[in-house]
């Protein structure tokens, strides 16, 4: 099967690698075209535009950073709606809200094309794996069709209905994914000032039930200052960010992300945006007793 690939970030390039590695011949495109060279070792196609990878495509994926990085890449000049006509299929696995993924839907589907939006929970390593879960909505037969390419990249897919609602579903967990991390940051802190070996912690919360795959995970390097980025803390709080407003749209009352989010905001203002986003560990060191 011959794919287009746009978008060779943390993501994106561990997700085209395992494509190709599973016999899949991808043609890539990044903005940064240096960031196509180790995807190019590995067997890829490089396509000069967006436009250019789906005219050479049927089927083109896409996983960029943002709303704005993903409308730019099929609106703008050379953009994926220059090329897209009827039987092209266009799947978006960026993380954004339902309105930017009903605004590329409309406009494919308006050129004759299919849409799907895929967006993925998992991080660096289950995207590098082959681990990631899918969540799918849109045309379901091009859903159908990227089965295959689906079953390499992730170890389950849902196929969620109309388009908006894996974006929606998204947002959700990664509501949740946000609010937890700034709990555990505070936990961590906390037995750590109050005098615990959060070492201690750790294994006292693996064994509990919330035991949590995040937390041994990710804990460890927390302790250790190490941030080195998997999921980017600018990423997470774009994520809060429209959760938080689609907790406005449908009437709900979100205190514990809306803190959540204040507090990905400061990291982001401290300039730990590009680091994982479990440096937000670093909002909560800051508050020391002074008396
Ligand atoms: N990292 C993770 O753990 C996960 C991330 N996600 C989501 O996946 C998406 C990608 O994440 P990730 O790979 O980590 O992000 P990165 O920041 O590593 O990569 C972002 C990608 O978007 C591109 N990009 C940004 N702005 C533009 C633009 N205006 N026009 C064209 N291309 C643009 C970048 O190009 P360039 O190289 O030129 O900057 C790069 O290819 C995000 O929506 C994120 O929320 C979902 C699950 C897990
Ligand atoms: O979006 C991030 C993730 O880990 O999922």
């Amino acid at each position: 099967m011959e794919v287009g690939f746009l978008g060779l970030g943390i993501m994106g390039k561990a997700m085209s690698i395992n494509l190709l590695k599973n016999g899949f011949k991808v043609t890539v495109w990044n903005r940064t075209l240096s960031k196509c060279d180790e995807v190019v070792a590995h067997g890829a196609s490089v396509g000069a535009t967006p436009a250019e990878v789906v005219k050479n495509c049927k089927i083109t994926i896409a996983i960029l950073s943002d709303p704005a990085a993903a409308l730019s890449v099929v609106f703008d000049k050379d953009g994926v709606l220059e090329q897209v006509c009827n039987g092209k299929g266009y799947i978006d696995m960026s993380t954004v809200d339902s309105q930017t993924s009903c605004k590329i839907s409309e406009a494919i589907t308006s050129k004759g094309g299919h849409f799907l939006e895929a967006p993925v929970s998992g991080s660096k390593q289950p995207a590098e794996t082959g681990q990631l879960i899918i969540l799918a909505a849109g045309d379901k037969a091009l859903y159908e069709e990227a089965v295959p390419a689906f079953n390499v990249l992730g170890k389950k897919s849902f196929f969620l209905g109309q388009t908006g609602n894996g974006a929606k579903m998204k947002l959700v967990v990664n509501m949740i994914l946000g609010s937890v991390m700034n709990a555990f940051s505070e936990g961590l802190v906390l037995a750590e000032r109050s005098g615990l070996n959060p070492h201690d912690l750790l294994d006292v919360l693996d064994l509990g039930g919330i035991a949590n795959p995040m937390f041994r995970g990710k804990g460890p390097a927390m302790l250790r200052d190490d941030n080195s980025p998997a999921f980017p803390l600018k990423h997470q709080q774009k994520d809060m960010r429209l959760a938080l407003a689609l907790g406005d749209e449908n009437g709900v009352s979100m205190p514990v992300a809306a803190a959540a989010n204040e507090a990905f905001k400061k990291a982001r203002s401290m300039g730990l945006g590009d680091l994982d986003f479990s440096a937000v560990l670093e909002t909560v060191k800051l508050h020391k007793q002074s008396s």
